[in-house]
């Protein structure tokens, strides 16, 4: 049987142009891909790279604060323009959005401008009536917000909304104690927003180190928001331009806008899988195998619609990965146990690779070494927030099962400890590199001693 693409990638964002292209430039298949919105996807358009920027235009303040720390009396971030920050904003992310696709087109893939679901095994059709037959499908379709379920939810915002709001709000509120929330509220705090977090458990960040997830919720405090820990709202009402929200516990607070980072669910609506075997999972995920196909041997699924590990660059490993398998004959499969993160909150980022402390004690026998400390630079300036390096070692293999990094721009120090993490260094292989001084980094080659032993005994 013949078709008219050897691959249709469903979904322009991180996984499905990667696949893309490789498929396409460095295997020779004939690729077609659809898009609703614009290329790039959640990463480039709505979330890791306009957050970042934002994440650095809310910094000026925090800087202007240490310079008259360094002796520079007069430093003063002056007042926040907005519509001429969110300007240049647009603009940068018109010119990747632009190197997307050019870089597609490049690589010789049709693009098609259009919604795209799936008529049988391998027939695609778009929203303009067109139809497509192709050997394989790769659905790519990503995530989408989820809203808490609560009534009068939709008088408030989701993390899309952020970068295209009139202003600033003065009292906000967001909801939730997850990455999108802890960074969210650190930057409307930060570009001067009164922000109030409102998160259901007592401390930020599930599933991150114990320790770890105190010393951000303390943080976010410490740089002006209010917690309100334990705490969820339980209906939202009009109030004039602003919003009343009435806590569960019958208390309530008006703001000027409230945010939900309630979490995202696998964006499979209307995609036309019950026109096909393809499976869902509990959190109707796309279900895959290890080499990201379904039950239907000609689709495969990546990225957030199959909900493994929701980031960017494991999204573009499940594209490259799938190409590389399906088109050039190099079987290559994702391992989504050794993952780095960061969650880029302010003045310190949280960033992490490995086990916790709690899941590596499970295991078995472990040590921890960890340093709580002042760094030269903030200390300097008069601040008295404490950075923190954890490593947790298991006893009997000494390998370092998890690094945890609690400082400024640690998201740029863990991506090199994953080298090492990931290629199963021990204690002693950290220990024998020579310190760069004075750094932060350097503490995680210093630490001599276990603060404390513990874990299963196996
Ligand atoms: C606010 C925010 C901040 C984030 N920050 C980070 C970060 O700092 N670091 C990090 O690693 N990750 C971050 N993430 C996560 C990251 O953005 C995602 O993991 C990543 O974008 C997933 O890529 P994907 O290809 O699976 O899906 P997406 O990038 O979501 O791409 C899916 C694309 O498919 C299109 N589409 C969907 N259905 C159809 C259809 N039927 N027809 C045609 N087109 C369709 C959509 O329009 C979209 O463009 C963030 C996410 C959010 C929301
Ligand atoms: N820096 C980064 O790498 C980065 C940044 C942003 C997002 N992301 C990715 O995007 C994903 C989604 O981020 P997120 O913060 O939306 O999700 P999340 O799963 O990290 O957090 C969701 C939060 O909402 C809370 N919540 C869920 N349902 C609720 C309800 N009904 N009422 C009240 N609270 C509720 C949860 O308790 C949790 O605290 C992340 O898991 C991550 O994979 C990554």
């Amino acid at each position: 049987m013949s078709f008219d693409y050897d691959l249709f990638v469903i979904g322009g964002g991180s996984g499905g142009v990667r696949a893309a292209r490789i498929a396409s430039s460095q295997h020779g298949a004939r690729v077609g891909l659809a898009e609703e919105s614009r290329m790039g996807g959640t990463c480039v358009i709505r979330g890791c790279v306009p957050k970042k920027l934002m994440i650095f235009a809310s910094q000026a303040p925090a800087a202007a604060a240490e310079a008259r720390g360094y002796g520079w009396p007069d430093a003063d971030a002056g007042s926040f323009d907005w519509p001429a920050f969110r300007a240049k904003l647009h603009d940068e992310l018109s010119r990747l959005e632009g190197i997307y696709t050019d870089g597609l087109r490049a690589a010789g893939v049709e693009i098609h401008h259009a919604r795209a679901h799936l008529v049988d095994h391998h027939t695609v059709a778009l929203a303009d009536g067109r139809q497509f037959t192709a050997k394989h499908i790769l659905i790519a379709a990503g995530g989408r917000p989820s809203l808490p379920g609560i009534p009068g939810e939709e008088l408030g915002m989701i993390s899309d909304d952020l970068f295209t709001m009139d202003r600033v709000p003065g009292r906000v509120l967001v909801v939730g104690g997850g990455f999108i929330a802890c960074e969210y509220a650190t930057i409307l705090q930060g570009l001067g927003a009164d922000a109030t977090l409102a998160y259901r458990g007592d401390k930020v960040l599930r599933g991150f180190d114990e320790e770890c997830r105190q010393l951000v919720t303390h943080q976010l405090e410490h740089v002006g928001i209010t917690l309100r820990l334990n705490a969820n709202p339980a209906r939202l009402d009009r109030e004039g331009a602003g919003v009343r929200v009435t806590y569960e516990d019958g208390a309530a607070e008006s703001y000027d806008a409230v945010m939900f980072a309630t979490g995202r669910h696998p964006y499979t609506a209307g995609l036309g899988l019950e026109n096909t075997g393809v499976q869902l999972g509990e959190r109707g995920e796309i279900v895959v195998d290890e080499w990201s196909q379904t039950a239907v041997p000609s689709v495969y699924a990546v990225g957030d619609v199959t909900d493994r590990v929701n980031l960017t660059p494991v999204a573009i490993r499940e594209g490259h990965s799938f190409a590389d398998t399906v088109f050039g004959a190099q079987p290559r499969r994702v391992d989504h146990d050794l993952v780095a993160s960061a969650v880029y909150v302010r003045p310190h980022e949280l960033a992490t690779i490995g086990l916790t402390e709690d899941e590596a004690a499970d295991r078995g026998p472990v040590e921890v070494y960890q340093v709580l400390f002042r760094p030269m630079r903030s200390l300097f300036a008069g601040s008295e927030i404490r950075a923190m390096m954890k490593l947790v070692v298991d006893c009997n293999s000494r390998r370092v099962l998890g690094c945890h990094i609690f400082a400024p721009e640690a998201g740029e120090m863990i991506q090199l400890a994953a080298v090492a993490v990931g290629m199963g260094a021990t204690k002693e292989q950290f220990d024998a590199a020579i310190a760069v001084h004075p750094t932060l980094a350097e503490e995680l080659v210093t630490m001599r001693q276990p603060v404390r032993r513990g874990g299963a005994t196996v």
